[in-house]
């Protein structure tokens, strides 16, 4: 239900409160979860692990350490009903010219199920992101939990600098 998707939203802002802010990126929160039986896969945040990293980056690059298995072989092993709750909806592009995490999740073939998402990206990088539109093409549905908008974009943006 909305309850519980908002709670796991709630717990992924929480870890995105844990990035060190940077005026070049936003400070996001993921959760992979197994919704068959509610349970948390991995956590992540953004630049949590090594390098510049994000929030569902960080979350694969966990469970890759934790299974000893290279990331994009994570398919094999994450249950049939894992599910990716990111504050910010996942990048199709990024500045840095890191593999985006759009591309992270296709490659992970069915996978992930459904992407929940608290905002959707805001143009100020890369324009508009159409991530959302090659996650649907591949099945892979995307659901906007709302409600939080406001102070997702505020954790997101704590380290850009203000205009006006
Ligand atoms: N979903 C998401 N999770 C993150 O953890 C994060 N930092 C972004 N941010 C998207 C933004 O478009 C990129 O941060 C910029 O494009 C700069 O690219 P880098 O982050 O330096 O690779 N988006
Ligand atoms: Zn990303």
């Amino acid at each position: 239900s909305h309850h519980d998707h908002i709670g796991y939203m709630r717990q992924a802002l929480e870890l995105a409160r844990k990035s060190p802010p940077k005026p070049t990126n936003y400070r996001v929160g993921a959760l992979l979860v197994d919704a068959k039986t509610n349970t948390i896969l991995a956590s992540g945040y953004t630049l949590e692990c090594e390098g510049n990293t994000h929030a569902e980056q960080s979350c694969l690059i966990k469970l890759s350490e934790a299974h000893k298995l290279p990331e994009e072989e994570l398919g094999a092993i994450l249950p049939e009903d894992t599910v990716l709750y990111t504050t910010v909806e996942p990048c199709f592009m990024r500045l840095s010219g890191n593999l985006p995490c759009v591309q992270r999740i296709l490659r992970l073939g069915k996978a992930i199920k459904t992407v929940y998402v608290g905002v959707k990206e805001p143009e100020k990088f890369v324009g508009e992101n159409n991530g959302r539109r090659q996650l649907e093409d591949a099945g892979i549905m995307v659901v906007l939990v709302e409600g939080m908008e406001k102070e997702i974009l505020e954790v997101a943006t704590t380290g850009h600098i203000k205009e006006g």
